[in-house]
């Protein structure tokens, strides 16, 4: 399967797949799409209040039509970290794609994500988010064709130190 120039970044919320992806897609002179904001235009409505209006399974179902629906290349696609949850979209966002997984433990996730109730998390509210974390982390591992650690301050290096490692995996991207 030839590469389709597309980097999917999936991970916990916080985990920097907005931040540090825009930033990765000006290094690697690509297009950036958040799919957060796919959703929220689909739905005319803020990710928070259409967890609030319709709920998490909602959310998810959204989600996934969007995902599947993407029809991009040579694109930084920043998904929202409940992605991991449709399988079909990570395999649709793999097909060509490389899954790449930013991995942060859970200090960073806490200090990052303190917002945690206006952040459109698709979370029962009553659900900790360590019980999030330990319930994602297979997914994401599961899924990644490479992870990255991000508990780092994002500087030009990390951004530089990402960009070489996806270069590297595409380096050895063989038929598959
Ligand atoms: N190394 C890093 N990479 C990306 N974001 C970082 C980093 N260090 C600190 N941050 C901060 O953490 C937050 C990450 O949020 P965001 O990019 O929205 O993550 P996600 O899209 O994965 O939920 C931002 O407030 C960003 O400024
Ligand atoms: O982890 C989650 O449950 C979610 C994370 C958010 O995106 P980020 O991961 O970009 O914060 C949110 O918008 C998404 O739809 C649900
Ligand atoms: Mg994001």
């Amino acid at each position: 399967m030839r590469h389709n120039g597309n980097i999917v970044l999936i991970g916990m919320p916080g985990s920097g797949k907005s931040t540090l992806g825009k930033r990765l897609a000006k290094r690697r002179g690509l297009n950036f799409l958040d799919t957060d904001k796919l959703i929220e235009a689909d739905q005319n409505l803020p990710i928070q209040a259409i967890v609030n209006l319709r709920g998490v399974r909602y959310l998810r179902q959204v989600e996934e039509r969007v995902l599947l629906a993407l029809d991009c290349t040579r694109t930084v696609i920043a998904t929202g970290g409940s992605a991991v949850y449709s399988k079909s979209a990570m395999r649709h966002l793999g097909n060509g794609g490389v899954r790449v997984y930013l991995r942060i433990n859970l200090p960073t996730l806490l200090r990052r994500v303190s917002n945690v109730h206006n952040r459109g998390l698709a979370k029962l509210p009553q659900h900790p988010m360590a019980r999030l974390y330990c319930e994602r982390l297979p997914l994401y591992e599961t899924v990644a064709d490479i992870t990255v650690d991000n508990n780092w301050p994002l500087t030009g290096v990390r951004v530089d130190q990402c960009h070489r490692i996806i270069d590297d995996y595409l380096s050895t991207y063989t038929a598959g």
